[in-house]
Order: structure tokens, then C-alpha cells, then sequence
């Protein structure tokens, strides 16, 4: 396994609490060496359950476990040695200056690099004597950050490594995971930003309810999803006006006022065509926007399908998930449904769930 084929893996693994409270539920993937991999789902879906297992600090109640090879919890002192965690909350001691902590860690770390290079690689080289209770929570991240990278670990585990940053610190962060990509590390993250996956993973996961909704790289997961057409039809025209919609490839479709959004699996038939009756019939197309399903939608429709379809405990084992391909649960509505005239616009401004704040209880 250590020869730059899966550096962690998990097979068919199971978690659960006290209580009996299933949280991962046959959750199966693997990181090669060299990748970046990132864990979605909505608050609540097993991604920091799942973390905890391949991080050693919990074992799998079923299913197995390796990182580098090794069983992370029964061989901490050889997995441990060559890992970095960042965990949601650092909980250092506060009253510590920035290069006190550093200093702090690297005394329990071989080979730590240098406190000035580990500061560096964060942008927090002119904070290094400002005690941590007085950094900012981006300042407190990129410090958890600092110590996960200070034995230049060659596998990573980030959970949420951005929250709480700004715009240009959730850059920064993103060059320097791929530059450290670049230079070999292997890493895991999970994060609530799916611009930050598009951005940085190779390939990602989506779980909900702690199963393996999608996974694959995020072409593959959001190929066979719908693309998109929306446009306004001008006063006096109607849905019938337009040319029969099947034939263009359009798989359903929805009315909102003078609002049309049509759904197709061939975005330039339908777009052609659609085009071509409007120059015909010379209509202008208010508002038209035409787009392929993205990441966003793809997630919303396993949070929202699956989570009105689910009846949310029972436990019916494994469910590995298809590479690229969703789970039944959260499958795209069959050709030609559509929601009543008047139904409210699709889902394209729906906020994502937030990231949570706080820790672990
Ligand atoms: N110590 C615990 N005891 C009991 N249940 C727990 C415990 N920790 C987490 N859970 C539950 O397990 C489920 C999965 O939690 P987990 O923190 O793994 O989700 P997550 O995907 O990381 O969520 P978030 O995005 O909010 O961080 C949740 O329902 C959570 O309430």
C-alpha cells in the first residue's frame, strides 16, 4: 500500500456512539498517494466520524481502516509519526504567544521545521509574538494549520480548513495545500465550501446520513445530472408556444410566472433549438441563462431528495456508492415531471447549510 498506490482507505467502516446512534454507516473510499480528497455533507453526515477513524483516535465499530498501510489506532506510533491533523477546534492554551506554541509542538515532534518556516507557509510571520487568545478565529485556523504541517507529514488530515477565513486566507490556503500536493502529501479534507472542493480536490466523496452518496472526481459526479436552460417568455407567449421539448432533449421543467426553466440531458440541442424557434418567432429571450449541473446542485438534490425520502435511522447496511454516481435516494426526477404552473424557482439560490461554529462535545 506504501508504494504510491492507496495511501488511506477506508473499507465498509461503521461508527457508533453510546447509545447505539449510528453516525457512519458502510462508508468506503480511498486516498492515492499524491491526491487531494475531500469529504462533503451536510452538518450531521459523518464526515469528522469518519476523519476520527482514519486519524486513530477512534476504532471502527465494522469495517477496517488503513492509512500508510497501518491500522491507525492499533499502530498510532508508526501512522501517527508520519501524519498531520488539524482538527475542527486547535484548543492551545491562549495565554501562549504564536511562536511559544509553535515552539511547544515542535518539542513533541521529530524533525519539526523550523518555527520561522512554519509560520511562513501560514502567513503568520509577523505574529509571532501576539498571544493566541488575541488572534483573530482565520488567524487561530491558520495557526492549527502551522502545527498540523510542522513534521512535514506526508499524510494530512484537514477538517474544515477554511471556516472563519476570508476570501484571501481561503486562498492562501488552497496554494499552499497544493503546493504541498505538489511536493507529494497526501490529504483528506472536509470542508462545507464547495467552491473549495471544485478548487482543490482531485477527487471527493459526498456523504449523507454517514453513507457515500456520490463520490468520484467532480466531472464524474455531476455527469448524467441535468444541464439547465432559464429564460422569460415575453407577455402573450405560453409554455405550448414553444417547440415540443422532448424532441430537444429536455427532461422536465418548471414554470414561474413568465419565468420557464427547462432541465435537459443535452444542453446544446435544446439551447439550439430553442434559439432557433426564437429567431423564427422573433421572441427575445429575457434573462437567458443556460448552464451544465454543477457541484452545488448536484449536493443540494442528495441533501434535500434523500433527506425527504429518508426515514433517517433505520440501519440497512453497506450502500457503497457508484464511482461518479449518486445513490438511488438521491436520483434526478424520471423525463417529463414537472411541478405544477406557479411552482416556486428551483433550488439555485438555496443557501447551503452552514459550517459549524463550535467543537466536539
Ligand atoms: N460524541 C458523540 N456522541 C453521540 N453522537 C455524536 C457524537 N459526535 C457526533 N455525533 C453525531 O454523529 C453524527 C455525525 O456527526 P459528525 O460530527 O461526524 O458530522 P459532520 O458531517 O462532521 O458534521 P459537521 O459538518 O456539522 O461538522 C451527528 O448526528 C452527530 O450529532
Amino acid at each position: 500500500m506504501d508504494n504510491g498506490e492507496s495511501v488511506i482507505e477506508a473499507a465498509g467502516v461503521w461508527r457508533r456512539y453510546s447509545g447505539g446512534f449510528a453516525a457512519v454507516r458502510g462508508v468506503s473510499f480511498s486516498v492515492r498517494r499524491g491526491e487531494i480528497f475531500a469529504l462533503l455533507g451536510t452538518n450531521g453526515a459523518g464526515k469528522t466520524s469518519t476523519v476520527e477513524l482514519l486519524e486513530g483516535l477512534a476504532r471502527p465499530a465494522e469495517g477496517a481502516v488503513r492509512v500508510l498501510g497501518h491500522d491507525p489506532f492499533d499502530r498510532r506510533d508508526l501512522v501517527r509519526p508520519r501524519t498531520g491533523v488539524m482538527l475542527q477546534e486547535g484548543g492551545f492554551p491562549s495565554e501562549l504567544t504564536v511562536a511559544e506554541t509553535i515552539r511547544m509542538w515542535a518539542g513533541c515532534t521529530s524533525g519539526a521545521r523550523p518555527e520561522g518556516e512554519a509560520l511562513e507557509l501560514v502567513g503568520l510571520a509577523g505574529r509571532r509574538r501576539v498571544r493566541v487568545k488575541q488572534l483573530s478565529g482565520g488567524e487561530r485556523r491558520r495557526l492549527d494549520l502551522a502545527l498540523a504541517l510542522l513534521g512535514r507529514p506526508e499524510v494530512l488530515f484537514l477538517d474544515e480548513p477554511t471556516t472563519g477565513l476570508d476570501a484571501e486566507g481561503r486562498r492562501d490556503t488552497w496554494a499552499l495545500v497544493r503546493a504541498l500536493r505538489d511536493s507529494g502529501t497526501t490529504t483528506l479534507l472536509t470542508t462545507h465550501y464547495l467552491e473549495e472542493a471544485e478548487e482543490l480536490a482531485d477527487r471527493l466523496a459526498i456523504l449523507h446520513e454517514g453513507r457515500v452518496a456520490a463520490t468520484g472526481r467532480v466531472a464524474e459526479v455531476v455527469a448524467g445530472h441535468p444541464s439547465r436552460i432559464s429564460f422569460q417568455l415575453p407577455e402573450g407567449y405560453f409554455l405550448g408556444d414553444l417547440p415540443p421539448l422532448a424532441p430537444l432533449g429536455v427532461t422536465g421543467h418548471e414554470i414561474s410566472g413568465r419565468r420557464v426553466l427547462l432541465r435537459t440531458g443535452d444542453l446544446q440541442r435544446t439551447a439550439t433549438g430553442l434559439l432557433l424557434w426564437a429567431r423564427e418567432a422573433r421572441v427575445e429571450l429575457a434573462a437567458l441563462d443556460a448552464r451544465t449541473a454543477s457541484l452545488e446542485e448536484v449536493f443540494l438534490r442528495i441533501a434535500t431528495g434523500a433527506a425527504a425520502g429518508s426515514p433517517g435511522g433505520a440501519d440497512t447496511g453497506e450502500q457503497p456508492a457508484r464511482e461518479g454516481a449518486l445513490s438511488p435516494a438521491a436520483a434526478v426526477p424520471g423525463a417529463g415531471t414537472a411541478p405544477p404552473a406557479g411552482a416556486a424557482p428551483p433550488g439555485d439560490a438555496a443557501a447551503l447549510p452552514g459550517a459549524r461554529g463550535g467543537g466536539r462535545a
